[in-house]
């Protein structure tokens, strides 16, 4: 039986020989966050002579990658790129994502949103029949913290401060247990819509194109039809 952490290192791994053969000398590689990205950042290292450089959606994966001697640019150097990969707290069958558990949801919404293509690494235990087990993140504006909650409270959500946490954008993390939705995207309008929100972690007007679920059996391929 393997481990969680095994899985993930599948899944990093699976993500690996998926983008490889499409780096070129001139690509640049948007970069997730969390533990599944670090293992693809890791294994990505020895190959950084490939590639030209990589956009990061976080602080620690920045320093990560530059740990590991590959290039990071600002996203408002790069006019496009074709391939997004990161993690995920939950995915659905359709592709849709709960995401911000390590609290990088804006900025990864922002790298993934300029991405052609998002490629999502999990282990089996993140692939869900129904988004919403996981609390869903929030990033909010610290003034506007409890008016959001409030907003939050009336569509059936009991928020909590995530305590003792910043983002990387100086904002504060709401996480929200309870709510239910049938549209995960009409769902991410409504939170979207909320003054104060920086950012929600539902993952759903733009999911994943693919998925790399790393389980017992193997790593199974999900892949959405354009
Ligand atoms: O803010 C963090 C990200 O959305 C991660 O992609 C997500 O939390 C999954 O992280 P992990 O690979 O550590 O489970």
């Amino acid at each position: 039986m393997l481990t969680q952490d095994e899985l993930k290192q599948q899944a990093a791994q699976a993500a690996l020989d998926d983008v490889l053969p499409q780096l070129r000398p001139d690509s640049v590689l948007g970069v997730g966050t969390g533990s599944t990205v670090d293992r693809f950042i890791d294994l990505l290292a020895p190959h950084r002579g490939a590639f030209r450089a990589a956009v990061s959606s976080s602080e620690r994966s920045t320093r990560r990658l530059q740990a590991a001697g590959i290039q990071v640019l600002d996203l408002n150097e790069v006019a496009s790129l074709a391939l997004y990969v990161d993690g995920a707290d939950e995915i659905d069958h359709q592709l849709n994502m709960i995401k911000g558990g390590g609290g990088a949801l804006t900025r990864e919404k922002i790298v993934a949103s300029v991405a052609d293509r998002f490629l999502c690494i999990v282990d089996e235990s993140k692939l869900v029949e129904r988004l919403g087990g996981f609390p869903l993140p929030i990033e909010v504006i610290p003034l506007a913290r409890e008016a959001v909650a409030r907003e939050v409270r009336q569509l059936g959500g009991q928020p909590r401060l995530r305590e003792g946490f910043t983002t990387d954008n100086g904002n504060q993390i709401l996480d929200v247990s309870g709510l239910r939705y049938d549209d995960p995207a009409e769902f991410e309008a409504v939170l979207n819509n909320i003054p104060g929100v920086v950012c929600c972690g539902l993952f759903a007007i733009a999911g994943a194109q693919v998925a790399l679920v790393a389980g017992q059996a193997g790593v199974s391929r999900l892949e959405l039809r354009d």
